[in-house]
């Protein structure tokens, strides 16, 4: 596909970023007091001072001497990699191919892995397999960001398969980690995003595509006012971004004014951009029958090179097409080699305007193109999708779906015949033409019913809570695990470092919705998660849990930290009135509810996560029944054997039964 193969140029310059972060990561480690490790990954390469300094040739050769010269093979792998890190930087990927098959990288070793799998020309099935596995480890060592490149990785695999809903569930896993990892890496999985958005969602998800990538265009562009030697990036970033939103404009939109002025913004010094500029900006003019201007960028486009990044071979049929629309030519000899590998997104919109021309023969051409890609492409893929569901609903569609097979059957008996007799003769055309956009129109109702099943994943998979901002469930059940494996780990490495679970609600929160209204009560939650956000580290995470309820997750560096961020949280809310607009004071607070975990390290390090927030939760109800405007915390359940017990009764009857330890900040404990 068009944009994606794009792509292919921007992950060359986004693996360079990686390289230099893995450099700055690799020389900062040069300077760490005590490395005492026999792990051949986790030692750093010593390299002088003086190497900082060098040119990329100055290094290849220093590190090539340095290899040469070395004996012991755990030296030989580290100047290795930082050779590979080098090659990386300069886009040699023909020496990262084979330096990584003569020395491998270590299982361990997931920075060289991701290099490795990414220079690989593997076909894109076997890369798929690597890749995953890649993700999964990456996951479980917490190696954030070849997590994240990786599953962004698999997802464009996929999408070029197009396995939209493996795509989507691949970019979920990889968004809130590219956010978290590196700024570059979250452009990246959010462009790639956009572009799903843009190619395979109905109107309003390629309106929503386009606005994240306008969005992008700002983050961009303020990366340059805080690192100016980004300029580089920021310049093909941009490149990238103002052609998809070309495209979009062209394909999807045919809004041509708005694609010139995308195509126009580009500098025409990219040459791998230069000849798709051209072109698609000679198809806009000559759409906009401005044929002047549409000649003279088609005549360019001819004088330059085509891309050696990415297949372009298609760009000559649509040559082809714009010269027939100017009725300069009518040879359309391009147009029958149009590979059948062309992505679907530009088959689709190429076929369409090949039906459209004024040119007997190319019109056929499209025709009998359209039906082997239906045939080959698209209905499997809807095959596939209604394989999923037995709904009556879906059956219907299924009845559609073969009723449109048969037809499309006879359609093309109709155009073999017409074949054999050489050309079709103009009126017969027409009805098939007019056939099988009926047809089409068809497909299309068929395809938004699937865009609107998209819509609902698109729903469920959205990780913010729109009132607030904040993450919501969904973001938090897909770190949470993380989390308790980074206190399971500094376990195993003889640190205690716990993470505290807290429940927070509003008290009596129904009542100012009933007093003021919804609205006043949703003024009340976000100025209530804007408290509590000023109150926390940045790196906790704080999410809406629901209703009037969120939840914090805090790693303790000290354990007093537990009851002062439940004694802080408390107080920065109730403390001081809520003003809210229309000069409304409220007085408003609320109980909390919290659980350490573990609470030593003996504790079951393998206890769900659904337990502790069931255990914080009945924290919370009981600050709930005995004062409200203060906080629980539960220290310890005294034997493991009694915690299902604890779970399934009030807390204070624990309490009553010696079961639980807990401090509270309630004043008159009520123990009846
Ligand atoms: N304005 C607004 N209200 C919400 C939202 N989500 C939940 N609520 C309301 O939150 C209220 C929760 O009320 P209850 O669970 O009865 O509890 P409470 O009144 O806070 O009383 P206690 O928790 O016992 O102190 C309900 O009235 C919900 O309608 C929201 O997004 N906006």
């Amino acid at each position: 596909m068009i944009l994606l193969q794009w792509n292919g140029v921007q992950f060359k310059s986004l693996s360079n970023f990686i390289a230099l972060v893995f450099c700055v990561f690799v020389s900062t480690q040069l300077f760490a007091s005590e490395v005492v490790t026999t792990n051949i990954t986790e030692v750093p390469v010593t390299l002088p001072q003086v190497y900082e300094t060098y040119s990329y040739e100055e290094k290849v050769d220093w590190l090539k001497q340095a290899i040469d010269n070395s004996k012991s093979r755990d030296n030989i792998y580290r100047l290795t990699t930082e050779l590979v890190f080098q090659y990386d930087l300069n886009n040699e990927t023909e020496l990262i191919r084979s330096t990584c098959q003569s020395l491998p990288p270590e299982s361990k070793d997931l920075d060289y892995r991701l290099l490795c799998v990414t220079a690989h020309v593997d076909n894109d099935e076997t890369k798929l397999k690597t890749l995953v596995v890649l993700q999964k480890d990456a996951l479980e060592a917490d190696n954030i960001r070849v997590a994240a490149e990786s599953s962004s990785t698999i997802a464009w695999i996929y999408s070029s398969f197009g396995e939209i809903e493996q795509a989507f569930r691949n970019y979920e896993i990889a968004l809130p980690l590219a956010e978290y990892a590196n700024i570059y890496l979250f452009n990246d999985v959010t462009l790639n995003l956009a572009t799903l958005y843009i190619v395979h969602g109905d109107s309003e998800y390629v309106e929503k595509g386009i606005s994240l990538m306008l969005d992008a265009i700002e983050r961009v562009n303020n990366l340059l006012l805080d690192d100016p030697s980004a300029s580089r990036y920021v310049e093909n970033t941009l490149a990238r971004i103002h052609f998809n939103l070309g495209i979009a404009n062209t394909f999807h939109r045919t809004n041509y004014p708005q694609a010139l002025h995308y195509f126009g913004l580009i500098d025409p010094e990219l040459t791998e951009l230069r000849q798709s500029v051209l072109v698609f900006s000679s198809l806009a003019y000559a759409e906009l029958n401005n044929f002047e201007e549409s000649k003279a960028l088609l005549a360019q486009s001819f004088q330059v090179p085509s891309s050696q990044t990415f297949n372009s071979d298609y760009l000559k049929c649509y040559q082809e097409v714009i010269k027939v629309k100017l009725d300069d030519s009518t040879e359309i000899e391009q147009c029958h080699l149009l590979s059948e590998s062309t992505s679907v997104e530009v088959q689709q919109d190429l076929l369409k305007r090949m039906i459209d021309a004024e040119h007997a023969e190319l019109s056929l051409i499209g025709l009998q193109k359209l039906y082997s890609l239906y045939i080959n492409s698209l209905l499997p893929l809807l095959k596939q999708n209604s394989g999923k569901s037995a709904s009556r609903t879906e059956l219907t569609r299924l009845q559609q779906e073969s009723r449109l097979k048969g037809e499309l059957i006879n359609k093309e008996k109709a155009l073999t015949a017409a074949e054999q007799e050489k050309l079709a003769s103009q009126s017969n055309l027409t009805i098939a033409i007019i056939a099988v956009f009926i047809l089409l129109l068809l497909m299309v109702v068929l395809q938004l019913r699937q865009k609107q099943k998209l819509a609902d994943q698109f729903a469920q998979m959205s990780l913010f809570d729109k009132l607030t901002g904040l993450n919501n469930r969904h973001y938090f059940e897909q770190n949470i695990k993380r989390e308790m494996r980074f206190v399971k780990r500094a376990i195993e490495g003889d640190r205690y470092t716990p993470i505290a679970i807290y429940l927070f609600d509003i008290d009596h929160f129904k009542n100012v919705n009933d007093t003021y209204g919804h609205d006043v009560g949703d003024e009340v939650l976000i100025e209530f998660a804007r408290r509590i956000n000023e109150a926390i580290r940045d790196s906790d995470m704080f999410i809406r849990w629901g209703g009037e309820e969120f939840l914090l997750v805090a790693r303790l560096f000290e354990l007093d930290d537990y009851y002062a961020i439940a004694e802080r949280v408390r107080g920065a809310i109730s403390d001081t009135e809520f003003e809210l607009e229309n000069m409304l004071k409220l007085k408003v607070s609320c109980t909390i509810g919290s659980v350490i975990f573990p609470s030593s390290p003996e504790d079951d390090l393998t206890r769900p996560w659904d337990q502790l927030v069931k255990l914080a939760d009945n924290a919370l109800y009981m600050g709930k029944r005995q004062q409200r405007d203060c906080w629980v915390c539960v220290d310890k359940v005294i034997a493991e054997e009694n915690f299902s017990l604890v779970l399934s009764q009030d807390l204070e009857d624990s309490i009553k039964d010696n079961l639980v330890e807990v401090t509270h900040s309630i004043k008159e404990f009520d123990r009846s």
